[in-house]
């Protein structure tokens, strides 16, 4: 299988060479399409991801729901080329097999240095970008806890700190790995606006895996449900921004996708790994 992606994990060095500009004000930039095809992945004996064909536009926010076990992260990772996939090709930004973007992934966890000031960390893997990663810092509303350390502060603001860490690099697809689903329900609310402000200031293509049917439907332009590590559901979100949460339609939509998830019970085998 073929990736086509320049990779920077978060809280890691760049594994292979960066694209980022230097800089204090990025410019905005368009996201960059993705392309999956055919992409199968197991782990052992165990199928979990079945020949899965999906396509994101460039500047697209989508949203993948589904069961836990259901291959949601596994499906993530294999974008970023963290996991391996057995079969199918998975091309970002331009053709199979070449590097043309820079990609971000952000996980559950901050993944912050304890021994580095909340600036430092911020700046990881770009040492000379201090007056960027400031400006970053800024942007997600953290400029008074530069020189804090990540102990100091709460989750949610630990969430930021590693948001603008990867906003640095001025990414075209961010990746993000159920970022919020430690938070609580006021925080969730906070990060969900400054995550979908930032994507629609910055233009990046974004790719959210969340158990949360309606974070996916106030962030996301499409939703798709998982089910057995097969595509089952691609429901375009077609409502206006910022989504009114207590209006019919969201409810409405947000009924029909839990309706759709919770009418479709796992198979055994997955039950029995979930
Ligand atoms: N490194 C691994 N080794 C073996 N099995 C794995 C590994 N990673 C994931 N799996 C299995 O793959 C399946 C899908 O896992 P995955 O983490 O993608 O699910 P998920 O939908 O993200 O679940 P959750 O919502 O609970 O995080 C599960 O059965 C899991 O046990």
């Amino acid at each position: 299988m073929h990736i086509s992606t320049t990779l920077f994990d978060a809280g890691a060095l760049p594994r292979e060479g960066g694209t980022w500009t230097k800089g204090t004000a990025p410019a905005k930039r368009q996201g960059v399409s993705v392309a999956l095809e055919g992409l199968t992945k197991s782990f052992g004996a165990r199928t979990v991801l079945h020949d899965v064909k999906l396509e994101l536009n460039a500047g697209e926010f989508v949203a993948v729901v589904g069961r836990s076990g259901c291959g949601k992260s596994t499906l993530l990772r294999a974008i970023a080329g963290l996991e391996t996939a057995e079969q199918g090709s998975i091309a970002i930004g331009g053709g199979v097999g070449k590097i043309a973007a820079s990609v971000r992934i952000m996980f559950q966890e901050a993944r912050l240095l304890p021994w580095k000031s909340v600036l430092d960390n911020v700046a990881i893997g770009m040492p000379r970008s201090l007056n960027a990663a400031a400006a970053t810092l800024a942007t997600v509303g953290l400029a008074d806890r530069a020189d804090d350390w990540p102990a100091e502060l709460s989750g949610g603001q630990r969430q930021r700190v590693a948001l603008a860490r990867a906003l640095l690099h001025e990414p075209e697809l961010l990746l993000l790995d159920e970022p919020l689903g430690a938070l609580d329900a006021l925080t969730r609310i906070e990060m969900q606006q400054l995550i979908e402000s930032l994507w629609q200031a910055r233009g990046f293509t974004a790719v959210l895996v969340t158990h949360d049917v309606q974070e996916a439907i106030a962030l996301a332009d499409r939703v798709v449900l998982i089910e057995d590590g097969r595509i089952t559901l691609d429901l375009k979100v077609d409502l206006p921004r910022p989504r009114a949460r207590g209006s019919v339609a969201f409810a409405s939509l947000e009924q029909r996708l839990l309706g759709h998830i919770l009418n479709h019970p796992p198979a055994p085998a997955i039950a029995a790994a979930a």
